[in-house]
């Protein structure tokens, strides 16, 4: 049953993801970020942050430790992660379902070239995102690997920090390629800027509490790690080498 549930919602997480792709970037599909009639623009605005909200509480909550801890006496440790990844799609559909255009033009690439330039920078900011969960370990943040072992009656190993490819560059690969996603646009409605501000003040205090929990999980490793490696931009700090 635990597969089972790992499974399907591994498949809807991957459905949920390749949306947010067609949904920043107004490609056609149902229902995008700039698509519909814009209504007035302080109830939209009001509904759209709670949309947010409702995302950024969801994962800033049952992202932390204190709070796993919590939640596994109710819910078995092996579907811990999968219930994560199933209330994080939840919201995510939520919020593309419920989501209010708010279609007023902030900027507008209008030479072609320079549109082509920011929805390359788009994609490879997706393809940045996608290409860091494998290498901290994509199987395992979606929570399959966890209800794998526990068919197959085996023990996850603990945590391991890793510094692969892009981590040896930046610490949050996977923001910064969300930050690329959604900021890199040919053209700028009100909306897909609120929506641009409010991720990324989210990932700020999402790195914040998540570099907290590294702290307390892996020590002085992290605290050396973080003199070593940027946060966002890929610029060297140290000479010193990550590994
Ligand atoms: C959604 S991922 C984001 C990872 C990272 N912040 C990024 O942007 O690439 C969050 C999970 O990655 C884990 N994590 C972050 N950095 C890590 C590292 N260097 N090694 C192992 N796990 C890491 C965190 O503990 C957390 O469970």
């Amino acid at each position: 049953m635990a597969m089972l549930y790992g499974t399907l919602t591994y498949v809807l997480f991957l459905g949920t993801f390749l949306y947010a792709i067609a949904f920043v970037g107004n490609l056609p599909v149902p229902k995008t970020i700039d698509s519909g009639t814009a209504g007035p623009l302080v109830p939209s605005l009001i509904i759209n942050a709670l949309l947010l909200g409702v995302f950024a509480i969801q994962h800033s909550v049952m992202a932390r430790p204190a709070f796993k801890r919590w939640w596994t006496r109710i819910v078995p440790q092996s579907v811990e992660r999968t219930t994560f990844v199933l209330f994080a799609s939840l919201a995510l559909l939520l919020l593309y379902w419920q989501w209010r255009p708010m279609t007023e033009i902030v900027w507008s690439a209008t030479d072609p070239l320079a549109a082509v330039f920011l929805e390359t920078i788009s994609w490879i900011g997706w393809a940045v995102v996608l290409a860091s969960t494998f290498m901290i370990n994509h199987f395992e943040l979606f929570g399959l690997r966890q209800v794998l072992a526990r068919l197959l009656g085996r023990e996850l190993p603990p945590p391991e920090f890793k510094t692969p490819m892009f981590y040896k560059a930046v610490r949050h690969p996977i923001y910064l390629g969300f930050l690329l996603a959604f900021w890199a646009t040919p053209t700028m409605t009100v909306g897909h800027l609120v929506f641009a501000i409010a991720t990324t003040g989210y990932i700020l205090i999402g790195i914040w509490l998540e570099e907290r929990d590294l702290i307390a999980l892996f020590g002085d490793q992290y605290r050396r790690y973080r003199q070593q490696v940027s946060m966002l931009i890929p610029l060297p700090r140290h000479k010193a080498k990550v590994g």
